[in-house]
């Protein structure tokens, strides 16, 4: 799409392309808000104060005006979160305990509802697409579109850091301590998973992907190819044949000038109004599930810029019109 697509993403009239944007009929969605105020897979605290500032800001309201109908908000708080130096399988047990009532929770929402997770760290992850897979009954694991600087696929054994919200998506695709793999529901299809705005990770979480097959689309691919025809091939993966479909996004996928409030900012990253216009297309996407951001840290937003990108990102993904 082009760049004055992006400027004026919101607008339908804007301009030639509006009618690309038209084409495409929005989804009227229902969406039930899980606010997963976890931090125990992170370095630091932070992230758990993530979903009440991003509640504070508007999110529900702005989703409403943009055309979504609103079902609840569900508070998860973490229970004894261990501290950040406790031994990692004492973090581990900790944020499978988390994922766990996060995926009971995400479970028992009616089949019509999106899920809107809001993180917390990315180990909640663990439990989200787990949730998303056993209230999807017979029809198996969703696909899914894990966008984010980072592979989060380490294990227990290959971690450099001993960080949990380095492992959740070999946990997701059923590699690692049976603690994180061993929850209620199916493990993802790695030919259903892809990861795409990555630009920074250790040897081993690669070879696992590669070994699984699990399409990688880097930064680099991104800008060689566009985020528009990247996010498209990696749309079409994620869909498969059907059977459901998610978005997981770690705002640390953004480049970090436009979004700083992460706990792990890379720099050269992607744009955050191009990344706004494609996530647009989910609007057509009957098949979408459940999205999910996170790692969205408040302490490190003092003027609230950046959880008004962060409503503007949910909006532009799960909207009907302008909000
Ligand atoms: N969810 C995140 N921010 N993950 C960053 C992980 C960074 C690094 N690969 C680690 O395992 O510690």
């Amino acid at each position: 799409m082009s760049a004055c697509c992006w400027r004026h993403w919101w607008d339908w009239k804007c301009c030639a392309c509006s009618a690309e944007l038209r084409a495409v009929a929005s989804v009227s969605r229902t969406l039930a808000v899980v606010a997963a105020a976890s931090a125990a897979g992170a370095p630091r605290r932070g992230p758990e104060q993530g979903p009440g500032a991003l509640l504070g800001a508007g999110l529900t309201q702005a989703l409403q005006d943009a055309g979504c109908a609103m079902a609840g908000t569900t508070l998860l708080e973490a229970q004894d979160a261990p501290a950040c130096g406790t031994p990692m399988h004492q973090r581990l047990q900790a944020c499978a305990d988390y994922a766990r009532r996060l995926a009971e929770r995400i479970a028992t929402l009616p089949a019509a509802h999106t899920a809107l997770v809001i993180g917390g760290d990315h180990a909640v992850a663990a439990g989200s697409w787990r949730g998303v897979g056993v209230r999807q009954g017979d029809g198996g694991a969703p696909g899914l579109l894990w966008i984010d600087a980072h592979l989060d696929s380490h294990t227990d054994a290959t971690t450099h850091s001993g960080n949990i919200h380095g492992m959740p998506l070999a946990a997701l695709l059923g590699e690692g301590a049976a603690a994180l793999t061993g929850l209620r529901g199916p493990a993802l299809d790695p030919a259903r998973t892809c990861v795409l705005g990555a630009r920074a990770w250790e040897g081993e979480e690669r070879a696992l992907l590669q070994r699984l097959g699990v399409r990688i689309f880097e930064m680099a691919e991104i800008r060689r190819r566009g985020l528009d025809a990247v996010f498209a091939e990696a749309l079409r993966i994620a869909r498969g044949k059907g059977g459901g479909f998610g978005v997981s996004l770690d705002l640390d996928a953004i480049d970090p000038q436009q979004m700083p409030a992460v706990l792990c900012p890379e720099a050269g990253g992607i744009d955050a109004g191009e990344l706004a216009t494609a996530l647009r297309t989910l609007r057509g996407c009957a098949d979408l599930r459940a999205l999910e951001i996170t790692e969205y840290v408040p302490a490190l937003d003092p003027d609230g810029g950046c959880a008004r990108l962060v409503i503007d990102l949910a909006c532009a993904a799960l909207g009907r019109r302008s909000g």
